[in-house]
């Protein structure tokens, strides 16, 4: 029988800023395939706990394991530099809220999704370039841009060409940091839809952070919410939302802490 084991354990994960914790005691397992939202209002600990979990942040205590594609499981606590990057080049990625901190701005678009490729040892050209256009299409960028700097672009469209940056190594996590907020509105639907398409296409596991609980209930299975650093209330997102437990979650639903 196969057994499944979680692409990340996390146990009573925390991180210092100095003397105070910017989140603290944090519990989950994400498994394979699913998607794990983190609500909160402004200053919960949301983008703390996710830079923790990505490695952008030390893990001041607590443990976090991370089941490697070839099986083993790894102490993300101890893992040197060189493995977290070999993780980053070909098993995670991170899709930020301003797309210029995940795009090369000055490269073309076709550049930045052939990029990754080249970093993760593959040498040629025009098949990086075929696979390029390939995601651009699957992004809904046509592919007529594929020279372009993602500076000629939309914010929607540099959005998802961000995405194709990240999702052409074929990761199995991705960590998104509010990937549609700052859009309008008509173009956060779109790219909300086209978000959960290839979440599902390529059942990857996502740990999304986002202030807006639409956004949360439209993708996510489940939710956790924060308050003061602490994940506070837990659960499948249907019944986080519809029938919040804790009276915070419920005032955060009833939009008071929201905006
Ligand atoms: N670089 C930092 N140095 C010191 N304290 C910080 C730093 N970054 C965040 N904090 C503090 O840690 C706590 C959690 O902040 P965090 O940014 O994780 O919250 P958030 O829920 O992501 O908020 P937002 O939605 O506004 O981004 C807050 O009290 C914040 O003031």
């Amino acid at each position: 029988m196969n057994h499944v084991e979680p692409l990340l354990r996390v146990r009573d994960a925390g991180h210092r800023y100095g003397d105070r914790f910017g989140c603290r005691g944090v519990d989950f397992d994400l498994w394979p395939g699913e998607v794990i939202a983190v609500v909160g209002e402004s200053g919960s600990g949301k983008s703390t706990l996710l830079g923790t979990l990505a490695q952008r942040l030390d893990l001041s205590e607590g443990s976090i394991r991370y089941g490697r594609t070839d099986g083993e499981s790894v102490d993300l606590g101890h893992l040197g530099e060189s493995a977290v990057r070999r993780l980053w080049r070909s098993e995670w990625g991170f899709v930020h809220q301003d797309p210029a901190d995940g795009l090369r701005m000055h490269v073309s678009a076709g550049g930045n999704v052939g990029e990754p490729l080249m970093a993760d040892g593959w040498r040629h050209y025009g098949r990086i370039r075929e696979v390029a256009a390939h995601w651009l299409q699957r992004v809904e960028i046509p592919v007529d841009r594929i020279d372009d700097h993602p500076t000629t672009f939309s914010g929607g469209m540099r959005q998802r060409l961000q995405i194709a940056r990240n999702l052409v190594i074929s990761p199995r996590l991705v960590f998104m940091d509010e990937p549609t907020s700052g859009l309008d509105v008509s173009v956060q639907a779109r790219l909300l839809d086209l978000i959960r398409g290839l979440v599902s296409e390529f059942g990857l596991s996502v740990v999304i952070v986002t202030h807006d609980l639409a956004v949360a209930r439209l993708i996510s299975h489940r939710t956790l919410v924060m308050k003061d650093g602490r994940v506070i209330e837990s659960g499948l997102t249907d019944r986080v939302l519809d029938d919040p437990h804790a009276a915070y979650t419920q005032l955060l639903v009833s939009s008071i802490l929201q905006g």
